[in-house]
């Protein structure tokens, strides 16, 4: 796969990454009385390398939606590891999947991983499904290439509320009622690169307190 992109397009901070996998440089920022987000900038060193590495050997495929009455291919490519699948992954993601494991107190059992191959790919305002399945959950995201917006709302119509920027091995994770109360969207933006998105999701409840 060919891919326009390159290390120093990303306006790399030397001081990012200096507290690789750190639990402790996670903020958590209230979106409102029920729902969460923690942020870690620069959480995954060597971001680059690993973008590369899953471009090269993650299982992509591109699938369609159903759109009125047309197949249309989904602006992106994504990749999934069954819960028998997450020892493939690559190590310093098998290593985040167990820290933040412990740190939620529930199992990641699945990861889905997106390719936004350029400024033509996306992904539209949505709650992640696992909220038809669970009260509560916690869904991590940690970016890779490219920082690109990513835009949060209250409800299920208006404008954005919150935006963040996520790439460059950020962490970024949504709690508590933020698939159900929320949407989150990265926009298409013309002028934006390659950057790919690791998401971690439980499908089991919640421990009461964590
Ligand atoms: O790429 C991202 O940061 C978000 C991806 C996403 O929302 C999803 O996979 O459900
Ligand atoms: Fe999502």
């Amino acid at each position: 796969m060919a891919l326009a992109w390159q290390d120093s397009l990303f306006g790399e901070d030397p001081a990012e990454g200096a507290g690789a996998l750190d639990l402790h440089a996670l903020q958590r920022r209230p979106l409102d009385e029920r729902s969460w987000l923690d942020v870690a900038r620069g959480w995954v060193p060597d971001h680059a390398d690993l973008l590369d590495e899953l471009v090269r050997t993650a299982p992509w495929r591109q699938r369609e939606r159903r759109v009125w009455d047309a197949d249309v291919l989904e602006p992106r490519l994504v990749a999934v590891w069954g819960a028998d699948e997450l020892d493939r992954l690559p190590p310093i993601l098998r290593g985040a999947r167990e820290l933040l494991g412990e740190r939620y107190g529930v199992e990641f059992d699945s990861a889905l991983a997106n390719l936004y191959r350029d400024g033509r790919d996306g992904v539209a305002w949505h709650g992640d499904t696992v909220r038809k399945r669970l009260p509560e959950t916690v869904v991590v995201t940690i970016g890779l290439g490219e920082r690109r917006r990513f835009l949060l709302r209250p409800g299920a119509a208006g404008p954005p509320a919150v935006r963040l920027d996520s790439g460059g091995g950020d962490l970024v994770v949504m709690g508590g009622r933020c698939q159900h109360e929320w949407q989150h969207t990265v926009p298409k933006d013309a002028r934006a690169g390659t950057r790919l998105s690791v998401t971690m999701r439980h499908s089991r409840p919640l421990p009461a307190r964590r």
